[in-house]
């Protein structure tokens, strides 16, 4: 896995600043991610996570710094960076009165992409929907289902980049398992990710580095495969207690 600059980062972030008036939401936030890795962006609630998500697919603007997704900058080509983006929020709205396989193929049209029945189906088994599933109406799926839904419409994508935003909160074991199956098909596909959670015991499973957030400033970035999951929770643990114990997000120097 090559995550240094060669100039093919999927994501790229040099210096990224973000306020909301006295509070820096951000502070010089620099990372990268090549194609094909996943990266889990840790860090406890108000680190920043979502407004780093929110940066690069442009919804926020930064106050310095530069964000390119697959070399488009982000400032001067938004809509040309979101192309390359495919993003599954927390909550995965979809039409209740619809099954899966419409609701992917409706939403991939949204998207720009045609797909048709047996495409909708192939997506929805790597996203980890069971077949039984796949034609009955989404009003009545659980919250992992739809998340496997919202998976799936972001893999139609044929996007360069996945975001993610805490994935697999408020999901069974199972359901969790089978969103990271998803998520390394999609990997394997050379796709990166970005993933925010607070799940830790996921990420070894899941992300192949993972870098720790809080109040705003990238504590510290390691390789997943060089640490356990119980290392990667004392890590965290040891990162947050020897940090500035200033509250987070809190104005500083
Ligand atoms: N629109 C906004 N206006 C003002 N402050 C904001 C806004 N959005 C975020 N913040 C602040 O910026 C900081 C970072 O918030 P952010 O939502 O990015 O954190 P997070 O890591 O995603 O947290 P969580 O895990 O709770 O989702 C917090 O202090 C938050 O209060």
């Amino acid at each position: 896995m090559n995550s240094t600059n060669d100039g093919a980062d999927a994501l790229r972030l040099d210096g990224v600043r973000k306020d909301f008036g006295e509070r820096h939401a951000l502070q010089a936030l620099s990372l990268k991610i090549a194609p094909g890795e996943v990266y889990a962006l840790l860090g406890p609630n108000g680190a920043g996570k979502t407004t780093t998500l929110n940066l690069i697919l442009g919804f926020l603007d930064p106050d310095a710094g530069r964000i390119e997704v697959a070399g488009i900058d982000v400032a001067r080509d938004r809509l040309g960076a979101r192309a390359k983006i495919a993003y599954l929020p927390e909550t995965v709205m979809l039409h209740p009165q619809l099954d899966a396989i419409e609701n992917l193929t409706y939403f991939a049209l949204l998207g720009g992409r045609r797909i048709d029945a047996s495409q909708a189906r192939e997506l929805l088994r790597q996203a980890g929907l069971q077949e039984e599933a796949h034609a009955r109406r989404a009003g009545g799926f659980s919250k992992g289902m739809r998340q496997k839904v919202g998976l799936a419409i972001a893999l139609a994508k044929d996007a360069q980049l996945l975001l993610l935003d805490e994935p697999t909160s408020g999901l069974d074991a199972s359901a969790a398992n089978d969103l990271s199956h998803g998520v390394r098909a999609a990997s394997r596909r050379g796709v990166a990710v970005l993933m925010a959670t607070h799940d830790l015991y996921r990420v070894k499973d899941v992300a192949h580095r993972l870098g720790i957030l809080r109040a705003g400033r990238l504590l510290t970035e390691r390789r997943t495969s060089e640490l356990s999951a119980s290392q990667i929770e004392a890590l965290y643990l040891q990162e947050l207690d020897a940090a500035d114990p200033a509250p987070a997000g809190a104005a500083a120097a």
